[in-house]
């Protein structure tokens, strides 16, 4: 059987009065990739943040390869690799150097330090620019960059928030080969706006609307249960026809 990777159960997560996430539950097997998607305000962020270990449930549990995200957060992390929506990457320092850090924030031993960062450079198709400021790159490289900091460590998990958001359409076709890729080995949770994006790359859906999941499957699920709508984008324009929230 297919080992199960992420398992979430009963999510939830309120700001205030208002209530971003309610009772999202779900599971990602090993190798699957599982795109979320839903308009502006939908709560994907917050999910994904709650996923990674990044921000608390109000309510809630997460388990990454069964061990509980809450109660043993050095451990679930070590095996989760996490790409925010604005990547976390230090302009001034090289391609090289950030990786050789962000290394070492994962607690990779020092004499694996060297391999580690050479393979997700490769994996990311940064060899030629290992010591090019980050500042200076384009956004297609900077991104690609943030992607090498969350696998770097080989994580069993991979958590991409809107991986391909402001990429021009040959960056976007490279970032979504990459994590097609990724996803034979690693098990990937990606955000995004962009359906076409979910129908070329992720083998899952789901979709969420004022916090709520109203659809999980994979594509045939999707035809089946909508039989009467041509394609994701008008399944996705039934599900979620009021307006997003602020
Ligand atoms: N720190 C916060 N404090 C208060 N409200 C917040 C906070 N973060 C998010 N929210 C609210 O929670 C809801 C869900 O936001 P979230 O960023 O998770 O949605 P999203 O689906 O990622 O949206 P987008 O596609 O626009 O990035 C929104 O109504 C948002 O305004």
């Amino acid at each position: 059987m297919t080992k199960i990777t992420v398992s979430a159960k009963n999510l939830s997560r309120r700001y205030g009065a208002r209530s971003a996430v309610q009772n999202i539950g779900f599971e990602l097997r090993q190798g699957e990739v599982l795109g979320l998607l839903g308009p502006n305000g939908a709560g994907k962020t917050t999910t994904l943040q709650m996923l990674a270990g990044c921000l608390a449930p109000s309510t809630g549990s997460v388990e990454i390869c069964g061990i509980n995200l809450l109660e043993n957060p050095r451990e679930a992390k070590a095996l989760l690799g996490y790409l925010p929506e604005t990547p976390p990457l230090y302009r001034e320092l090289a391609v090289d150097e950030y990786l050789r850090l962000a290394s070492r924030l994962h607690r990779i031993p020092k004499n694996e330090i060297a391999d580690a960062v050479d393979k997700a450079r490769q994996r990311c198709g940064l060899t030629e620019v290992g010591k090019r400021l980050i500042g200076n790159l384009s956004k297609g490289y900077q991104q690609r960059v943030g992607i090498a900091q969350a696998i770097v460590h080989n994580p069993r998990v991979v958590i991409l928030d809107e991986p391909t958001v402001g990429l021009d359409p040959i960056q976007i076709r490279e970032i979504r080969s990459l994590i097609r890729e990724l996803g034979g080995e690693h098990s990937v949770i990606l955000s995004t706006h962009i359906l076409p994006e979910v129908e070329s790359v992720c083998d899952r859906i789901q979709i969420m609307h004022q916090g709520k999941l109203v659809f999980s499957g994979d594509m045939a699920a999707l035809k089946q249960t909508y039989p009467d709508q041509a394609n994701l984008e008008e399944v996705f324009i039934q599900l979620t026809k009021k307006e997003g929230s602020a």
